[in-house]
């Protein structure tokens, strides 16, 4: 029997013949490269690599290699896929990504629209970010704050899109899918919860507790405490604390912020009620134009995937290959294609980048319905 430093022998003889072979290989995957760039042809040829796995497959024996070679050359054609994408950039074939770079937004004279009423997180967000003196308006749902900035009523957006403790705001997905607005900006609002009731309230007087779903159950362990209490969802907490407001009953009272119960005359009555106690929603504002600051740092996209194995972990890899950092990934299913789904993926980069435009190519060319969403960074700050 062979000792194993004979065998490791062996090996490193065949390794060095594909390694050998593997240079060879992308040499020739190179000049295919090149020839695509003159002569106007997509990198990604589906039909090519599905018969080339199945001649690969035929060339050796077992079910157990089969699979094994097809995995194999899933990741040589995957890397000749991304030299010949670099050649097409090099050679200026991207063309211009459809996004006009600014220096600043133009917070003065911009007219914005947050989702609520009087004294809601959004509007606490929107102040963060445009000022306090900020000409705007609000509206009843998130699908009304993006129509009127589709139709142009308002030139900016500031919406929920995310809780570090509640997690994503699906709607909001949809929505960015659904309409052709971007992304130029984020900010991250921290949100304490109260419980707030008509001056005077009485925990022991209270039946029922008005809120935002996502607020109830960002305070869940403080209502487990009274759980004879009624927890009803409405729109918006804003909106929960006018209720309060405006029934005139102690038998209510709201979660809601400290600025909203002001605004509509409620007492506290127990302050930061949250779960945990850094709890903070990500708010994005949104436009309808195609802009992106100069020093912009995070890209947002979406797209589609068929329904196979492999098909995310072949498109992330255009991530990897190109250095680029995902920060995050969502999937939301597809509309009337049952157990398929649409995917959200922010990453660290600048559109300017070159390995950023190597990574929209080769994701162009390899997934459904590609996206790019924005390219923003937090608070706007450049
Ligand atoms: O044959 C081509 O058109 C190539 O670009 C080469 C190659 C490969 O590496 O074999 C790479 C990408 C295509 O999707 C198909 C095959």
């Amino acid at each position: 029997m062979a000792t194993l430093e004979e065998l490791r022998n062996q090996l490193d003889e065949i390794d060095n013949r594909m390694a050998e072979l593997y240079q060879m290989r992308m040499d020739v995957c190179q000049q295919v490269g090149e020839y695509k760039v003159k002569a106007g042809r997509k990198v990604y040829d589906r039909q090519r690599e599905k018969d080339k796995l199945a001649d690969v497959a035929s060339k050796v024996q077992g079910e157990f290699n089969k699979k094994g070679i097809k995995e194999l050359y899933s990741q040589v054609m995957s890397m000749s896929r991304k030299l010949q994408y670099q050649r097409l950039v090099e050679a200026g074939a991207l063309g211009r990504l459809p996004f006009i770079q600014i220096h600043s937004l133009d917070k003065e004279n911009a007219r914005v629209v947050f989702q609520g009423t009087e004294g809601a997180y959004g509007q606490a967000a929107m102040n963060q970010f445009f000022g306090e003196d900020v000409n705007c308006f609000h509206v009843r749902t998130f699908r009304d704050a993006m129509e009127a900035i589709e139709e142009g009523s308002a030139d900016f957006a500031v919406l929920p899109i995310e809780n570090s403790s509640a997690g994503p705001v699906n709607e909001m997905y949809d929505l960015l899918d659904e309409f052709e607005n971007y992304i130029v900006a984020e900010t991250i609002l921290p949100v304490v919860h109260t419980l707030s009731g008509l001056p005077g309230t009485r925990l022991s007087e209270i039946k029922r507790v008005y809120s935002k779903a996502e607020a109830l159950m960002q305070t869940t362990r403080f209502l487990d405490d009274h759980s004879d209490w009624q927890r009803i969802s409405v729109v918006n907490t804003a909106i929960a604390a006018k209720k309060v407001l405006e029934d005139q009953d102690k038998a209510q009272a709201a979660v809601c912020s400290t600025y909203a119960a002001k605004i509509h005359g409620l007492e506290v009555l127990v302050d930061e009620i949250n779960d945990e106690a850094d709890n903070s929603t990500r708010f994005i504002v949104v436009t309808n134009q195609k802009i992106f600051l100069k020093d912009a740092s995070k890209i947002s996209i979406e797209f589609e995937l068929p329904h196979e194995s492999g098909s995310l972990y072949n498109i992330l890899s255009h991530f990897i290959y190109n250095d680029l950092n995902m920060t995050k990934i969502e999937s939301r299913p597809v509309e009337g294609k049952q157990w398929e789904y649409r995917f959200f993926v922010d990453f660290d980069g600048n559109l300017e980048d070159a390995a950023v435009k190597n990574a929209i190519r080769g994701l162009r060319e390899e997934a459904r319905n590609l996206r790019i969403l924005g390219n923003y960074s937090i608070d706007g700050q450049i």
